[in-house]
């Protein structure tokens, strides 16, 4: 899969020479809704026999239009895992743009005229509420933009339960810890990315000790609380109770770590880059008077990571 950064004004000479079909947007999350479009898109691309591109955005589009706190800036998907889901659906070339005041401040034709005749579409496809701008840029304009040299395909929303699958949706049940429905709506289970740094080493004291995890600061994690998940180191996927929390029970002050203790394991893995696979919450954070009621409460995390697991494959 080729990836093409494009920075406003694009190169009055750039010119893609295979004709494509494009699936258009920020895609934060690929979730369902936006496997749909490019699965949609895809199926055009192989009917046709023509490459499978997509167009999308360094960073979230919102960011020119008003300041958006810390938590609102990070992403479900950070760049390099959404392009590589990319690449698992198929796609051929990735046109990623730099999202800013003067490419939003095109007018819709000039952004049909300077993007998509550029990239050479036979079909444009996206989401029907999808944007690509100022006012009046949307999907059924997009016909009329397009003026006979491309086609247009507009595809409906997908919902999970009678509800919009949105990357609005995934995050807010991130912040609610509600992996499952995270899962649902992704389709496949939330992963993150990270590297095993050191914490206070005081894992091992209590019988259990746990992988720190040093996340990028733009990637949007479940809320605090317990985890079953799988970890991979290199190839190898092995099977964890993750805490995300302040470990109050050593203070109200800490900062918020992720931590894994790895089932059935016993090796240094300081500097592995990992990957983390979210799959049930378990509990809350809580505050324990002491060592001892926490490792009691450990052990039973462990039981309940295991029934999990032993279930799964039962
Ligand atoms: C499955 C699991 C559950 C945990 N639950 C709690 C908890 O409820 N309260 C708490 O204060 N710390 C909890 N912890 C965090 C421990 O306090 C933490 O792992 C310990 O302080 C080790 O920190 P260190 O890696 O800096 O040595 C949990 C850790 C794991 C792996
Ligand atoms: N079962 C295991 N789960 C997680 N980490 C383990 C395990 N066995 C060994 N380790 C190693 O021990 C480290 C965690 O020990 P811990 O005492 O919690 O120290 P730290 O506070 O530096 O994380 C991990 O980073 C890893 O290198």
């Amino acid at each position: 899969m080729e990836i093409i950064k494009i920075h406003h004004p694009i190169d009055n000479n750039f010119k893609n020479n295979n004709k494509c079909v494009l699936a258009m947007g920020y895609f934060d999350g690929i979730h369902l809704g936006h496997q749909k479009v490019i699965e949609k898109a895809k199926e055009i691309a192989i009917k046709k026999n023509l490459d499978l591109a997509i167009l999308t955005y360094d960073h979230k589009p919102s960011i020119v239009y008003k300041q958006i706190s810390s938590h609102e800036r990070r992403s479900i998907t950070l760049n390099d895992y959404k392009m590589k889901l990319f690449k698992n659906l198929g796609v051929k070339k990735v046109f990623l743009v730099n999202y800013s005041f003067d490419f939003q401040n095109q007018s819709p034709i000039e952004f049909v005229n300077n993007y998509l005749i550029r990239f050479n579409v036979d079909t444009v496809v996206a989401g029907v509420d999808h944007t690509y701008g100022s006012k009046d840029a949307d999907m059924k304009n997009m016909i009329g933009y397009s003026d006979g040299r491309f086609d247009v395909c507009a595809v409906d929303l997908s919902s999970f339960n009678d509800k919009k699958i949105s990357s609005t949706a995934v995050r807010h049940n991130l912040d609610q810890g509600d992996i499952k429905t995270v899962n649902n709506l992704l389709g496949r289970p939330f992963k993150t990315l990270g590297l095993v740094v050191h914490g206070l080493a005081r894992g091992r004291e209590l019988g259990y000790p746990t992988a720190n995890i040093e996340h990028s600061e733009f990637q949007w994690l479940p809320s605090i609380g317990i985890y079953v998940v799988n970890i991979t180191i290199g190839d190898k996927t092995y099977n964890g109770m993750a805490s995300i929390g302040r470990n109050v029970t050593f203070g109200d002050k800490n900062p918020i770590t992720v931590e894994i203790n790895i089932l059935d394991f016993d090796h240094n893995i300081y500097g592995e880059n990992v990957s983390i696979d979210w799959l049930y919450r378990i509990r809350g954070e809580v505050k324990f008077d002491g060592v001892d009621t926490l490792i009691n409460q450990l052990s039973m995390d462990e039981k309940f990571t295991r029934d999990f697991f032993n279930k799964k494959r039962g």
